[in-house]
């Protein structure tokens, strides 16, 4: 069986018996019953995807995912792929967006080549682990092989392994890559069967006559491509990106080890779906990190019914949108763990507290 198979056969479901316990717990808190709202969901799933009724603080960690993309040359982005590689050297010196916010709420940052068309061998602190130099132009042949999409789900699942061997309990997807926008829309359209217009936003801050161009060679790809929507590997070789697919595998092997994981924007919610469509149960371990101006991004959420925990117009990606949820995450933690319970602090509990209905 393959590390892809494996993967997929060992993803449990959550246990709903945990998260009913947690909200007991949450329940005996010195305040109205539900009154810290959403910080409540955020405690309680995070308890019962750890498995564990008391778990310790997180350490958290970033995984940004960084390919390049041959659909570049169609005009769809408004920077040149040389950004690409550029930017993975800024992540490298902390001097990026995802860096700034991961230090804000004190997580840790990881790169991943996973296809960049540059060669970026023995830069310090870069996970290696190029699929190849880039994806090929989807309006003239498919963006990868099966193959090599495989190998790209593969390396997103031994990446979030390999964090979680090293202690990481909270996962957070990150993506770079000029045109990813596009391959993002792309696979969008055709697993939640919408049109390409519907889905397709103006990424890196393209105008309304590139965002028309846009549109139709998203059309066109997949008119000549064919993805087939009832197999996300089809779909993401034909119309993805490897970024994209290490993001898939990254969210599969982290919910196979029983850690959730805080999704970024757009192009990280494509390899959400992916990864859901192959493994339904993922959106178990999911927190939909943020909402982002990219129009298509709701249409994911709501495809695989999550809510973003933030919505404050962000359309940058890195993995920015989520590490500023992991800091509510945590807040909602914080909360389960160091609050006073009515008997301790002394509090009269009122009739609610009672009553410890679902
Ligand atoms: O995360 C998002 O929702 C998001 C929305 C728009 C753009 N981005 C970032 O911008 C790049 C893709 O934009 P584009 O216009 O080149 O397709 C890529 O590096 C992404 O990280 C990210
Ligand atoms: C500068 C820059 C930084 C980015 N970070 C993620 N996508 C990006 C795109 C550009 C253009």
């Amino acid at each position: 069986m393959s590390l892809l198979e494996k993967t997929i056969k060992s993803i449990e479901p959550v246990n709903s018996q945990l998260e009913r316990k947690a909200q007991q717990h949450l329940d005996n808190l010195t305040k109205p019953r539900g009154s810290l709202g959403r910080l409540e969901e955020f405690a309680r799933r995070y308890c019962s995807i750890i498995g564990d009724l008391d778990p310790p603080y997180p350490r958290k960690v970033i995984c940004v995912f960084a390919g390049d993309h041959g659909v570049a040359e169609e005009g769809v982005s408004a920077f040149p792929k040389e950004v690409t590689f550029q930017m993975v050297r800024n992540f490298l010196s902390g001097g990026a967006g995802i860096n700034v916010l991961a230090r804000h709420v004190g997580a840790e940052v990881r790169v991943v080549d996973i296809g960049v068309d540059h060669d970026l061998s023995g830069l310090p602190g870069l996970i290696l682990r190029k699929v190849a130099w880039g994806t090929a132009n989807f309006t003239k042949g498919p963006a990868m092989t099966r193959e090599q999409a495989i190998a790209a789900i593969e390396v997103g699942i031994e990446i979030a392994r390999e964090m979680v061997a090293s202690g990481f309990r909270l996962l957070g997807t990150g993506e770079m890559g000029i045109a990813n926008t596009t391959p993002a829309s792309a696979i969008t359209a055709v697993l939640c069967s919408e049109s390409p217009e519907t889905v397709t936003g103006r990424g890196t801050g393209i105008d309304q006559k590139a965002w028309q161009k846009k549109v139709e060679v998203i059309r066109a790809g997949i008119a000549l491509n064919q993805p087939d929507p009832t197999d996300p590997i089809d779909v993401l070789a034909k119309v993805g990106g490897f970024e994209i697919g290490g993001i898939c595998g990254f969210i599969l092997g982290a919910a196979a080890q029983g850690c959730p994981v805080v999704l970024d924007g757009f192009i990280s919610s494509a390899g959400a779906l992916v990864a859901y469509r192959l493994a339904p149960q993922v959106s178990q371990y999911l927190f939909a990190g943020h909402c982002s101006v990219e129009q298509g991004h709701r249409v994911q959420l709501s495809h695989m019914g999550l809510s973003p925990i933030i919505d404050l117009n962000l359309r940058l990606g890195e993995g920015t949108g989520a590490a500023l949820a992991m800091g509510l995450i945590e807040a909602g933690l914080k909360i389960y763990k160091e609050m006073a319970t009515f008997s301790g602090a002394g509090v009269s509990p009122g009739s609610e507290a009672e009553d410890m209905g679902p």
